[in-house]
């Protein structure tokens, strides 16, 4: 056994002098322990000096916090002449609190007997504060200081199981603030978050202490309402909460004034897992949105499976861009007249690993309600701009590719500086690139709309108004916009054979955005009717199934290295062009043998339907239609010819003189003449041949 080596105090003083940390020494073989040495790092730490404290015990560190249990392990082990380490909180001379990170080791002599005790302390304030913020942080709202949703989830827990045993009823609230995204996206966030706290603290102050107000995420909140003596009494808090959040809210000088959607639903004996309870009113919740917003409905178990779908894409819409499931696919627009592509369209595609392909139609509207549009959107222009690159290669000539923007993606702040960092980040010039905004935008906000456009064409980038047709703009709003291109919504093409209201809608767009200096392309063209309708009403260009579908990237690079811009002339466009109807398919032969040898391009029709896709798909000039027919009446059909075709000379072939509809026909100029069966194939060929050059005439 080694010897120890014996230490008079005397001669460490030196060395613990010099010590950074603190050293205090306590006579060990007095029963209080006195103090008989402290250095100056402990005067540093307590503020108290070596004469101070010299013979007194270290207890005077400890205050009204120190735990007790603590000093009890650390009194047992000096008795029991043990080390021992402890953190203890403290008090320094002027009454501050610290953290004391304190080892006490025992001194022994040479015969191992105890002498002192040596106490080495550390100021373990700045860990102990980071770790108590941080143990705040993982549970609370940095925002509003409220309860996040781990700590909601843990308090839920703990009350559902505190009533099951006390049978009491306790309800999930589940709140949404109307509209607070457009205001947040048009204030900026500064303003929401301020107002975001002043809503916190007013449902703060609507609920009881054992109660759990918690800020689930974005403007969403939740309540977990305890102990109720029973559910009626949830009906008076959600009454106060929707009062309250309707009272206007001071921000900036600014009185807001907001409403909110609520669910609730109420725990039962059968809820196992207590989770489903917020899932049950998050539910509850999108069908008070639904049901028209500032107002409260209960969980009922048969919710809408709308609903339901609607939470499942936003649940999985966030993991969906990390995890790679979106995919672009391209669709592209041709010129109506040369058959030349004139871009492409780049349509997002979300391919889920359980759901499936989830439609656009579906994801968009609930990433905007999220606010993922963003993120989504910037996915989007930066894979479009690198394909871009690729697609150049098989067509040198395809002038852009468009991305589709959301509105309120569109109005946000910086919206415009942010699409130039991206450009210049993927090396795109803007040139190349068309943003396709809906017309929406000039409904939500027309003067920002106009203010960002402006700075988009500065920028160099074409603009599309997507949707035209669908949104009641502003006519005065829109000869201020800086438009290239205005495409005509879908719902207006579908018809356009039957519909002569949309017929004329499409003639008056074409018509107006020419004047406008505006290109004019049309969507989802899916037949020949339509294209050719669209030919003649002199739209630009067109895009739709019948041209061409939205295809992956390496299918549209391929079609474009292969398309060829075509057009052949159409027979119409060298010919003149008669059409026949008659429900009788004889009588239609012979007449349609006997014209044919003059020159005409004939088509026949032997129903209304027919004859109106016929009309569509053809520039017909002349029109020879029988009176009575099974399912129409002549003179009904080239009524709605006149206004659909105003340019096509009408004639009845009829079989039968009723008089009085044939006088009224002409006298409303509906028809250019009245033949009667059996025909003289002279006089038929004379009539039609003097319509033809009518119909010439401009
Ligand atoms: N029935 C029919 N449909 C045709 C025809 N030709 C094209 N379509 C479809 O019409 C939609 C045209 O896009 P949109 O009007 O911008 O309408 C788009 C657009 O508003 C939105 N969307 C798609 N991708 C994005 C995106 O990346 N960002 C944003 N913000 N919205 C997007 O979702 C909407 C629907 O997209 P999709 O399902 O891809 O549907 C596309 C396209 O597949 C046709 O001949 N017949």
């Amino acid at each position: 056994m080694t010897q120890r080596p014996q230490l008079p105090i005397a001669s460490m003083v030196g060395a613990l002098d010099a010590m950074p940390v603190s050293v205090i020494i306590a006579d060990a073989k007095v029963a209080d322990m006195p103090i008989v040495y402290t250095n100056p790092a402990f005067e540093a730490l307590t503020g108290y000096t070596s004469d101070e404290v010299r013979g007194r015990n270290c207890r005077f560190l400890q205050g009204p916090d120190t735990a007790t249990e603590e000093v009890t392990r650390v009194r047992r082990a000096l008795q029991n002449g043990q080390s021992v380490q402890a953190v203890l909180r403290n008090y320094r001379k002027d009454g501050e609190a610290f953290w004391n990170e304190l080892t006490l080791v025992p001194l022994l002599d040479a015969n191992d007997a105890l002498v002192f005790y040596m106490g080495v302390s550390r100021d373990a304030t700045r860990e102990a504060n980071l770790s108590a913020e941080l143990d705040h942080y993982t549970s609370h709202d940095p925002l509003t200081g409220l309860p996040n949703r781990a700590l909601l989830e843990e308090r839920l827990e703990q009350s559902v199981r505190l009533s099951q045993r006390y049978k009491r009823e306790l309800a999930v609230v589940y709140l949404d603030l109307d509209g607070f995204k457009p205001i947040n996206d048009h204030f900026g966030h500064h303003f929401g978050d301020r107002l975001l706290q002043k809503v916190a603290k007013r449902l703060q102050a609507l609920i009881r202490p054992g109660d759990t107000l918690a800020r689930v995420e974005g403007d969403e909140f939740a309540i977990v309402l305890s102990d109720l003596a029973n559910a009626t009494d949830v009906v008076i808090i959600l009454e106060r909460i929707l009062a309250q959040v309707a009272e206007p809210m001071n921000v900036s000088g600014m009185d807001v004034q907001l409403s909110a959607s609520i669910g609730v639903t109420l725990s039962s004996d059968e809820v196992e897992d207590p989770m489903v309870l917020i899932q049950q009113a998050d539910l509850a919740m999108y069908q008070a949105k639904q049901r028209g917003r500032n107002n409260f409905q209960w969980y009922s178990g048969d919710l809408n499976a709308s609903v339901a779908q609607f939470i499942n894409i936003r649940n999985q819409l966030s993991k969906a861009i990390e995890t790679d499931q979106f995919s672009l696919v391209y669709q592209p627009k041709f010129d109506l007249r040369s058959g030349q592509c004139t871009g492409v369209e780049a349509l997002a595609r979300w391919t889920h690993p359980v759901l499936g392909e989830v439609s656009p139609n579906e994801f968009i509207p609930v990433a905007e309600k999220t606010g993922l549009i963003v993120s989504l959107s910037e996915w989007v222009i930066r894979r479009a701009a690198e394909d871009f690159k690729r697609l150049v290669l098989a067509d040198p000539d395809l002038p852009s590719v468009s991305v589709n923007i959301s509105p309120l993606h569109f109005l946000r702040e910086h919206f415009v500086e942010r699409l130039a960092e991206l450009l210049t980040e993927c090396q795109l010039d803007a040139q190349y690139l068309d943003i396709e905004v809906t017309e929406s935008v000039l409904l939500k906000d027309p003067e920002t709309t106009v203010r960002k456009m402006l700075a988009l064409k500065e920028l160099g980038v074409h603009l599309s108004l997507d949707d035209f047709g669908t949104g009641f703009s502003s006519l005065n709003y829109l000869k201020r916009l800086p438009i290239d291109t205005l495409k005509i919504d879908r719902s207006f093409i579908a018809d356009l054979a039957h519909n002569k209201g949309d017929a004329a809608i499409i003639q008056g767009i074409v018509s107006m955005a020419h004047h406008l200096n505006m290109k004019v392309v049309a969507e989802g063209i899916e037949t020949k009717a339509q294209y050719s309708f669209l030919r003649r009403a002199l739209c630009d260009e067109m895009q739709g199934y019948y041209r061409a579908r939205p295809m992956p990237l390496d299918d549209v690079a391929q079609f474009l290295a292969l398309h060829e811009g075509l057009t052949e002339p159409e027979d119409d466009e060298i010919r003149p062009t008669l059409l026949l109807v008659d429900d009788e398919p004889n009588v239609l032969r012979s007449l349609n043998r006997l014209l044919r040898r003059d020159g005409y391009h004939v088509l026949t029709a032997e129903t209304a339907d027919e004859a109106f896709e016929l009309l569509a798909q053809h520039q017909v000039q002349v029109i020879i239609s029988d009176q009575r027919m099974r399912h129409m009446n002549g003179t009904e059909l080239l009524n709605h010819v006149k206004s659909m075709y105003p340019g096509i000379v009408r004639i009845v072939l009829s079989g039968y003189m009723d008089l009085e509809s044939v006088t009224a026909a002409i006298n409303q100029g509906q028809i250019y003449k009245f033949l009667t069966k059996p025909w003289d194939d002279k006089e038929l060929r004379d009539v039609v041949r003097k319509a033809v050059r009518l119909a010439e005439v401009p």
